[in-house]
Protein backbone atom coordinates (compact mmCIF):
# COMPACT_ATOMS: atom_id res chain seq x y z
CA UNK A 1 0.00 0.00 0.00
CA UNK A 2 1.33 3.44 -0.90
CA UNK A 3 1.74 6.05 2.05
CA UNK A 4 1.76 9.30 2.40
CA UNK A 5 1.97 12.32 5.59
CA UNK A 6 0.18 15.19 6.36
CA UNK A 7 1.92 17.56 8.51
CA UNK A 8 -0.64 19.96 9.32
CA UNK A 9 -2.80 21.42 12.26
CA UNK A 10 -6.23 19.75 13.52
CA UNK A 11 -9.49 20.95 13.43
CA UNK A 12 -11.88 20.14 15.65
CA UNK A 13 -15.12 20.10 12.98
CA UNK A 14 -12.95 17.66 10.96
CA UNK A 15 -13.70 19.77 7.74
CA UNK A 16 -9.76 20.98 7.46
CA UNK A 17 -6.06 20.55 8.20
CA UNK A 18 -5.54 16.52 9.34
CA UNK A 19 -8.76 15.72 9.69
CA UNK A 20 -9.62 16.46 5.47
CA UNK A 21 -6.20 15.29 4.54
CA UNK A 22 -6.75 11.80 6.11
CA UNK A 23 -10.00 11.68 4.95
CA UNK A 24 -8.68 12.59 1.41
CA UNK A 25 -5.84 10.10 1.39
CA UNK A 26 -8.14 7.15 2.61
CA UNK A 27 -10.66 7.54 -0.08
CA UNK A 28 -7.48 7.65 -2.41
CA UNK A 29 -6.70 4.11 -0.91
CA UNK A 30 -3.65 5.87 0.44
CA UNK A 31 -2.22 4.98 4.27
CA UNK A 32 -2.41 8.19 5.94
CA UNK A 33 -0.35 9.47 8.70
CA UNK A 34 -0.17 12.62 10.68
CA UNK A 35 2.76 14.98 12.37
CA UNK A 36 0.48 17.67 13.88
CA UNK A 37 1.67 20.96 14.07
CA UNK A 38 -0.74 22.83 15.90
CA UNK A 39 -4.68 21.90 17.66
CA UNK A 40 -7.04 24.42 16.42
CA UNK A 41 -10.83 24.83 18.47
CA UNK A 42 -12.57 25.19 15.04
CA UNK A 43 -16.02 24.73 13.56
CA UNK A 44 -17.99 25.77 10.24
CA UNK A 45 -18.49 29.63 11.48
CA UNK A 46 -14.58 30.26 12.88
CA UNK A 47 -11.66 29.32 14.63
CA UNK A 48 -11.59 29.91 18.33
CA UNK A 49 -8.27 28.69 19.63
CA UNK A 50 -4.99 27.25 18.71
CA UNK A 51 -2.74 25.34 20.56
CA UNK A 52 1.07 25.48 18.80
CA UNK A 53 2.83 22.06 18.96
CA UNK A 54 6.37 22.58 20.43
CA UNK A 55 9.45 22.42 17.77
CA UNK A 56 10.36 19.06 20.33
CA UNK A 57 7.59 17.51 20.19
CA UNK A 58 6.74 18.36 16.57
CA UNK A 59 10.45 17.05 15.71
CA UNK A 60 9.46 13.62 17.81
CA UNK A 61 6.80 12.85 15.55
CA UNK A 62 8.42 13.54 12.20
CA UNK A 63 11.03 11.40 13.63
CA UNK A 64 8.42 9.00 14.56
CA UNK A 65 6.94 8.76 10.91
CA UNK A 66 10.53 8.86 9.09
CA UNK A 67 11.95 5.96 11.26
CA UNK A 68 9.41 3.66 10.81
CA UNK A 69 6.67 3.96 8.03
CA UNK A 70 8.45 5.98 5.40
CA UNK A 71 5.65 8.16 3.22
CA UNK A 72 5.63 7.87 -0.48
CA UNK A 73 4.57 11.62 -0.59
CA UNK A 74 4.18 14.89 2.25
CA UNK A 75 1.77 17.17 2.02
CA UNK A 76 1.93 20.61 4.04
CA UNK A 77 -0.60 22.51 5.10
CA UNK A 78 -1.19 24.67 8.46
CA UNK A 79 2.36 26.10 10.37
CA UNK A 80 2.38 29.11 12.35
CA UNK A 81 5.33 30.27 13.23
CA UNK A 82 9.01 30.17 12.00
CA UNK A 83 10.21 27.99 14.60
CA UNK A 84 7.95 24.86 13.18
CA UNK A 85 9.13 25.86 9.61
CA UNK A 86 12.58 25.18 10.44
CA UNK A 87 11.82 21.94 12.24
CA UNK A 88 10.17 20.41 9.32
CA UNK A 89 12.66 22.33 6.94
CA UNK A 90 15.06 20.07 8.50
CA UNK A 91 13.38 17.08 9.15
CA UNK A 92 12.84 16.79 5.47
CA UNK A 93 16.06 17.32 4.44
CA UNK A 94 17.43 14.95 7.18
CA UNK A 95 15.09 11.86 6.03
CA UNK A 96 15.29 12.99 2.15
CA UNK A 97 11.42 13.04 1.51
CA UNK A 98 9.95 12.86 -1.76
CA UNK A 99 7.05 14.25 -3.67
CA UNK A 100 6.43 17.41 -1.17
CA UNK A 101 2.84 19.12 -1.26
CA UNK A 102 3.13 22.64 0.17
CA UNK A 103 -0.07 24.11 0.86
CA UNK A 104 0.85 27.59 1.90
CA UNK A 105 -2.07 28.08 4.77
CA UNK A 106 -2.58 31.95 5.88
CA UNK A 107 -5.85 32.54 6.43
CA UNK A 108 -8.44 30.39 6.90
CA UNK A 109 -12.15 30.55 4.94
CA UNK A 110 -13.67 31.56 8.03
CA UNK A 111 -10.96 35.19 7.85
CA UNK A 112 -9.04 33.57 11.15
CA UNK A 113 -5.19 34.10 10.62
CA UNK A 114 -3.05 30.58 10.80
CA UNK A 115 0.37 31.57 9.79
CA UNK A 116 2.20 34.62 11.81
CA UNK A 117 2.73 37.49 9.71
CA UNK A 118 6.63 37.11 10.61
CA UNK A 119 6.80 33.45 9.53
CA UNK A 120 6.00 34.03 5.96
CA UNK A 121 9.91 34.77 5.02
CA UNK A 122 10.65 30.91 6.38
CA UNK A 123 7.63 29.17 4.62
CA UNK A 124 9.11 31.44 1.32
CA UNK A 125 12.93 30.60 2.34
CA UNK A 126 12.74 27.33 3.99
CA UNK A 127 9.57 24.96 3.02
CA UNK A 128 8.97 26.55 -1.31
CA UNK A 129 12.57 25.05 -2.46
CA UNK A 130 11.57 21.60 -1.15
CA UNK A 131 7.90 21.67 -2.75
CA UNK A 132 7.75 19.42 -6.17
CA UNK A 133 4.38 21.68 -6.19
CA UNK A 134 3.25 24.99 -3.73
CA UNK A 135 -0.55 25.03 -4.16
CA UNK A 136 -1.43 29.03 -3.60
CA UNK A 137 -4.97 29.99 -3.31
CA UNK A 138 -4.85 33.75 -5.09
CA UNK A 139 -4.89 35.91 -1.90
CA UNK A 140 -1.81 33.63 -0.87
CA UNK A 141 0.02 33.94 -4.36
CA UNK A 142 -0.44 37.59 -4.22
CA UNK A 143 1.89 37.74 -0.52
CA UNK A 144 4.28 35.07 -1.89
CA UNK A 145 4.84 37.08 -4.82
CA UNK A 146 4.39 40.30 -4.01
CA UNK A 147 2.04 41.71 -6.25
CA UNK A 148 -1.68 41.69 -6.58
CA UNK A 149 -3.94 39.56 -8.61
CA UNK A 150 -6.95 40.61 -10.94
CA UNK A 151 -6.94 38.73 -14.33
CA UNK A 152 -5.74 35.55 -15.19
CA UNK A 153 -2.78 37.35 -16.92
CA UNK A 154 -1.79 38.50 -13.10
CA UNK A 155 -2.05 34.72 -12.00
CA UNK A 156 0.18 33.69 -14.52
CA UNK A 157 2.91 36.36 -13.93
CA UNK A 158 2.62 35.68 -10.10
CA UNK A 159 2.61 31.77 -10.61
CA UNK A 160 5.94 32.23 -12.81
CA UNK A 161 7.24 34.39 -10.61
CA UNK A 162 7.14 32.25 -7.26
CA UNK A 163 8.26 29.48 -9.34
CA UNK A 164 11.01 30.89 -10.43
CA UNK A 165 12.24 32.49 -7.27
CA UNK A 166 12.18 29.78 -5.12
CA UNK A 167 12.49 26.77 -7.79
CA UNK A 168 8.99 24.94 -7.50
CA UNK A 169 6.14 24.06 -9.62
CA UNK A 170 3.07 26.07 -8.92
CA UNK A 171 -0.44 25.53 -8.81
CA UNK A 172 -2.54 28.98 -8.58
CA UNK A 173 -5.88 27.86 -7.55
CA UNK A 174 -8.43 29.51 -8.75
CA UNK A 175 -11.21 29.00 -6.58
CA UNK A 176 -11.48 32.56 -5.18
CA UNK A 177 -13.52 33.37 -7.76
CA UNK A 178 -12.06 36.05 -10.65
CA UNK A 179 -12.84 32.89 -13.26
CA UNK A 180 -14.85 29.80 -13.30
CA UNK A 181 -12.82 27.75 -10.71
CA UNK A 182 -9.97 27.56 -13.05
CA UNK A 183 -6.34 26.38 -11.72
CA UNK A 184 -2.93 27.18 -13.56
CA UNK A 185 -0.12 25.22 -13.08
CA UNK A 186 2.98 26.34 -13.68
CA UNK A 187 5.81 24.10 -14.00
CA UNK A 188 9.77 24.07 -15.76
CA UNK A 189 8.99 27.45 -17.29
CA UNK A 190 5.17 27.06 -18.76
CA UNK A 191 1.78 27.03 -18.09
CA UNK A 192 -0.87 24.70 -18.13
CA UNK A 193 -4.60 25.85 -17.41
CA UNK A 194 -7.00 23.08 -15.44
CA UNK A 195 -10.27 24.11 -16.29
CA UNK A 196 -13.25 23.97 -13.61
CA UNK A 197 -16.65 23.53 -13.43
CA UNK A 198 -17.70 25.99 -10.75
CA UNK A 199 -20.03 23.99 -8.12
CA UNK A 200 -23.04 26.15 -6.81
CA UNK A 201 -22.28 25.33 -3.03
CA UNK A 202 -21.24 27.61 -0.33
CA UNK A 203 -19.70 24.77 1.77
CA UNK A 204 -15.94 24.87 0.54
CA UNK A 205 -14.50 24.90 4.35
CA UNK A 206 -11.34 22.75 3.38
CA UNK A 207 -11.38 22.57 -0.50
CA UNK A 208 -7.58 23.67 -0.20
CA UNK A 209 -6.50 21.40 2.11
CA UNK A 210 -8.13 18.19 0.41
CA UNK A 211 -7.12 19.66 -3.18
CA UNK A 212 -3.20 19.33 -2.07
CA UNK A 213 -3.98 16.14 -0.25
CA UNK A 214 -5.07 14.83 -3.14
CA UNK A 215 -2.12 16.07 -5.28
CA UNK A 216 0.19 14.52 -2.39
CA UNK A 217 -1.93 10.89 -2.45
CA UNK A 218 -1.22 10.35 -6.44
CA UNK A 219 1.96 11.26 -6.26
CA UNK A 220 2.13 8.84 -3.89
CA UNK A 221 0.56 6.41 -6.38
CA UNK A 222 3.04 7.26 -8.98
CA UNK A 223 1.56 9.76 -11.05
CA UNK A 224 3.56 12.90 -12.67
CA UNK A 225 2.05 16.04 -11.47
CA UNK A 226 0.11 17.14 -14.46
CA UNK A 227 -1.81 13.71 -13.81
CA UNK A 228 -2.12 14.14 -10.53
CA UNK A 229 -3.87 17.52 -10.88
CA UNK A 230 -5.96 16.88 -13.06
CA UNK A 231 -7.32 14.07 -10.72
CA UNK A 232 -7.32 15.78 -7.87
CA UNK A 233 -9.62 18.49 -9.37
CA UNK A 234 -12.13 15.62 -10.13
CA UNK A 235 -11.83 14.53 -6.87
CA UNK A 236 -12.65 18.28 -5.84
CA UNK A 237 -15.73 18.55 -7.82
CA UNK A 238 -17.32 15.36 -6.87
CA UNK A 239 -17.16 16.20 -2.92
CA UNK A 240 -18.32 19.48 -3.62
CA UNK A 241 -20.91 18.08 -5.87
CA UNK A 242 -22.44 15.61 -3.40
CA UNK A 243 -23.65 19.29 -1.42
CA UNK A 244 -23.60 17.57 1.74
CA UNK A 245 -24.49 20.63 4.36
CA UNK A 246 -23.48 20.43 7.93
CA UNK A 247 -23.07 22.96 10.62
CA UNK A 248 -24.23 26.61 10.59
CA UNK A 249 -21.11 28.58 8.40
CA UNK A 250 -19.05 26.83 5.27
CA UNK A 251 -19.79 23.11 6.18
CA UNK A 252 -17.12 20.65 4.77
CA UNK A 253 -17.14 18.62 1.55
CA UNK A 254 -18.15 14.97 1.30
CA UNK A 255 -15.63 12.33 0.89
CA UNK A 256 -17.57 8.96 0.44
CA UNK A 257 -19.25 10.92 -2.56
CA UNK A 258 -17.05 8.16 -4.28
CA UNK A 259 -17.38 4.62 -2.60
CA UNK A 260 -20.80 2.39 -3.10
CA UNK A 261 -20.69 0.09 -0.63
CA UNK A 262 -23.01 -1.36 1.46
CA UNK A 263 -21.84 0.15 4.38
CA UNK A 264 -21.83 3.37 2.97
CA UNK A 265 -25.51 3.01 1.24
CA UNK A 266 -26.42 2.47 4.94
CA UNK A 267 -25.04 5.47 6.32
CA UNK A 268 -26.70 7.66 4.14
N1 LIG B 1 -17.31 26.45 -6.03
C1 LIG B 1 -16.34 25.69 -6.56
N2 LIG B 1 -16.62 24.84 -7.58
C2 LIG B 1 -15.66 24.05 -8.12
N3 LIG B 1 -14.38 24.05 -7.70
C3 LIG B 1 -14.03 24.88 -6.67
C4 LIG B 1 -14.99 25.74 -6.05
N4 LIG B 1 -14.36 26.44 -5.06
C5 LIG B 1 -13.08 26.02 -5.06
N5 LIG B 1 -12.88 25.10 -6.04
C6 LIG B 1 -11.65 24.40 -6.34
O1 LIG B 1 -11.16 23.90 -5.10
C7 LIG B 1 -9.74 23.94 -5.07
C8 LIG B 1 -9.30 24.79 -3.89
O2 LIG B 1 -9.35 26.14 -4.31
P1 LIG B 1 -9.48 27.40 -3.38
O3 LIG B 1 -9.07 28.57 -4.21
O4 LIG B 1 -10.84 27.42 -2.76
O5 LIG B 1 -8.37 27.05 -2.32
P2 LIG B 1 -8.24 27.55 -0.85
O6 LIG B 1 -8.70 28.94 -0.73
O7 LIG B 1 -6.85 27.25 -0.41
O8 LIG B 1 -9.23 26.61 -0.10
P3 LIG B 1 -9.71 26.76 1.40
O9 LIG B 1 -11.17 27.08 1.28
O10 LIG B 1 -9.47 25.43 2.01
O11 LIG B 1 -8.89 27.85 2.02
C9 LIG B 1 -9.33 24.51 -6.43
O12 LIG B 1 -9.08 23.42 -7.32
C10 LIG B 1 -10.54 25.31 -6.87
O13 LIG B 1 -10.58 25.48 -8.27
C1 LIG C 1 -6.20 23.36 10.80
C2 LIG C 1 -6.60 24.11 9.57
N1 LIG C 1 -5.82 24.03 8.48
C3 LIG C 1 -6.18 24.68 7.35
C4 LIG C 1 -7.32 25.43 7.29
C5 LIG C 1 -7.68 26.18 6.02
O1 LIG C 1 -8.86 25.71 5.45
P1 LIG C 1 -10.08 26.69 5.12
O2 LIG C 1 -9.49 27.88 4.40
O3 LIG C 1 -10.97 25.90 4.26
O4 LIG C 1 -10.70 27.12 6.41
C6 LIG C 1 -8.12 25.49 8.46
N2 LIG C 1 -9.26 26.20 8.51
N3 LIG C 1 -7.73 24.82 9.59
Amino acid sequence: MKTALSIAGSDSSGGAGIQADIKTMSAHGVYAMSAITALTAQNTTGVTDILDSTPAFLSAQLDAVFTDIFPDAVKIGMVSSSELISVIAQKLRQYGAQHIVVDPVMVATSGSRLLQENAVQALKTELLPLAEVATPNIPEAEILAEMPISSPEDMERAAELISRRYHCAVLCKGGHDLNDANDLLWKDGTGHWFKGRRINNPNTHGTGCTLSSAIASNLAKGMDLEEAVRRAKDYISGALGAMLDLGRGRGPMNHLFDLKSEYMKEAE
